[in-house]
């Protein structure tokens, strides 16, 4: 599944319009049928009040449909348009005059005070808001302005037509103000502004109505644009397991980390990988790590790596035989301190063509040796949260923030590397390739260890047989739907590394 932003989806609808021979307003007709069919599902109560906020764009236009179809079910639903009837054009015209001609009722802003609509939007039991759509652009202006806001502060369910007003659709930025939506009713394709910034917190839940933009063209026409990882994606992209397998089917895996101060973050990593498949799993950690490691997961294999002060000695990576590992994780725990970039100087030089997953810490020494990866045969993975990219950019975490999408697709362009951008919803960006995003992510998810318990999952599926990208896509995920289901059971506030990890068999269980 695509997602677009307010070009593309003009772009789509043009086409449509143009090419195909859907006249605009029949689009709008199916756009404003799809959000009666909503109400449709979810409300049966005939005399519950629904107000629609219309604006005078073809949001707006949207909206004198549902109005329009929700009057002729019987609902008790009243129109509000908020800017002046004049300005009203195009398809949005064509509707407000076929409502019009129908004899329905409507109001105006000029024709009401603002405490009459306040007192309209408190008795609303249900707001549809179909004020601005993909359309908008900068700072919310009045009339718009302070009706969000009455919105927001009533009790009534609110569902957005397209995309919340005042979200933006390629940004996910609200400057100010947007409205907090209970529930959105998109068209065509989800907008690429419900995933980045502050889209995820006034979507509410959403969904995708077909409105007949012919979407088989627009999968042809837009094989650029991101893609939204599905739990279709994941079950056509997880590994296989054969049942006549045996343990060097799935592969043996190595998870080097850990310091003094840092001892559970490769202990969490290993873990993710024994629980999601891999065939073997050998931990490499400082020997004084040793004893704890092992009674926490004796099921691994350990190297024990000589410790100069509170961390890994780099030297000690070169007695390593890399060759026998399938795919390595590097970064876990391993610590700050001078000279720890001669581990990667070492690894590289060591390692053939096998994949490198690069996290945390290893991350952190990345910055002077990315010449190493763009020499390397194999593929590189690295694993970022926001801090680590901006450490990596030598910018501002905000600056990664307000540029997600493209900050990961021109790292992983510029360096070859495959980049997992982590975030609230992160971003799998391949070299020269596809661009995923993951509508999953939950706070629980919010807590030291979690990202260690991803990069065992991303070891676990390459030593599997997945491709870096199967394997990226798979885990990224797996670990946030398994955080989603843990929080449901445990709370927010108390699913640990460890229960992420136990979660993990449960989405793979209910994987169709
Ligand atoms: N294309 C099609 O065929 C179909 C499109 N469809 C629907 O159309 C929607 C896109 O429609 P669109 O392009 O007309 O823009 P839209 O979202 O109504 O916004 C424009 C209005 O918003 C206003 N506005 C903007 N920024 C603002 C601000 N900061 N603060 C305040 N106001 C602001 C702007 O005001 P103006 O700048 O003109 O003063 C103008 O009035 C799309 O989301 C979907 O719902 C469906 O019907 C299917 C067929
Ligand atoms: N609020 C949140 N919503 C969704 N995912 C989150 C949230 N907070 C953290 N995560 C996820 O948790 C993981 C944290 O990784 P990271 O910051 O590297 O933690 P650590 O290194 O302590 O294990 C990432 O996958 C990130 O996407
Ligand atoms: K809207």
């Amino acid at each position: 599944m695509y997602i677009g932003g307010r070009q593309d989806l003009a772009a789509l609808d043009q086409f449509t319009i143009e090419q195909v021979g859907l006249p605009g307003a029949v689009l709008m007709e199916n756009a404003g049928s799809a959000i009666v069919s909503a109400v449709l599902s979810s409300y049966h109560d005939l005399d519950a009040r629904i107000l629609v906020l219309a604006g005078n764009g073809n949001n707006g236009g949207d909206g004198f449909v549902a109005t329009r179809k929700l009057c002729d079910h019987g609902y008790n639903v009243e129109l509000c348009l908020l800017p002046k009837e004049e300005t009203l054009k195009g398809d949005a015209l064509t509707h407000f005059l076929v409502y019009k001609n129908r004899g329905l009722p409507y109001s105006t802003m000029a024709t009401m005070d603002k405490d009459k609509l306040q007192s309209k939007i408190n008795c609303a039991t249900i707001i549809i808001d179909a004020m601005i759509g993909s359309g908008m652009q900068g700072i919310i202006k009045d009339p718009f302005r302070s009706v969000i806001e009455m919105v927001n502060e009533s009790t009534a369910y609110v569902l957005a037509v397209d995309i919340p007003s005042g979200l933006e659709a390629d940004t996910g930025l609200v400057t100010e103000l947007a409205i907090k939506a209970d529930r959105t009713v998109t068209f065509v394709m989800p907008k690429k502004g419900f995933f980045l910034q502050d889209g995820p917190m006034y979507i509410g839940e959403w969904e995708i109505a077909d409105i007949s933009v012919p979407y088989q063209l627009a999968e042809k026409s837009t094989q650029s644009l991101p893609r939204l990882i599905t739990n279709g994606d994941v079950y056509a992209q997880l590994p296989k397991r054969p049942s006549n397998s045996h343990k060097g089917t799935f592969g043996h895996g190595i998870v080097i980390g850990g310091s003094s101060s840092y001892v559970e973050a490769p202990i969490y990593s290993a873990k993710a990988a024994f629980h999601s498949g891999i065939g073997l799993v050998t931990l490499a950690v400082p020997e004084e790590n040793y004893t704890i490691s092992a009674s926490q997961l004796p099921e691994a294999l350990y190297i024990k790596l000589s410790n100069k002060e509170d961390h890994i000695s780099p030297a000690s990576l070169s007695d390593i035989s890399f060759s026998t590992y399938k795919a390595i994780a590097i970064g876990p725990g391993l610590s700050r301190f001078k000279h720890g970039g001669k581990i990667l100087e070492i690894l590289f030089s060591k390692c053939q063509d096998q994949p490198i997953i690069i996290d945390a810490d290893g991350l952190f020494y990345l910055k002077d040796y990315l010449h190493l990866v763009k020499e390397y045969k194999g593929p590189v993975i690295i694993t970022p949260h926001p801090g680590e990219m901006a450490a990596l950019l030598e910018c501002s975490v905000e600056e990664i923030e307000s540029n997600r999408l493209e900050v990961a697709k021109q790292f992983a362009k510029e360096h070859g590397v495959y980049v997992l951008l982590k975030g609230h919803r992160s971003i799998v960006e391949v070299p020269d390739g596809n661009t995923w995003v993951n509508p999953h992510g939950h706070d629980a998810l919010a807590r030291g260890g979690s990202g260690d318990v991803l990069t065992g999952l991303i070891l676990s599926f390459i030593c599997q047989h997945a491709s870096p990208e199967q394997a990226l896509v798979c885990a990224t995920f797996l670990h946030a739907r398994a955080a989603e289901v843990k929080a449901k059971k445990l709370s927010h506030y108390s699913v640990t590394p460890n229960a992420i990890i136990e979660g993990i068999p449960e989405i793979l269980n209910d994987m169709r």
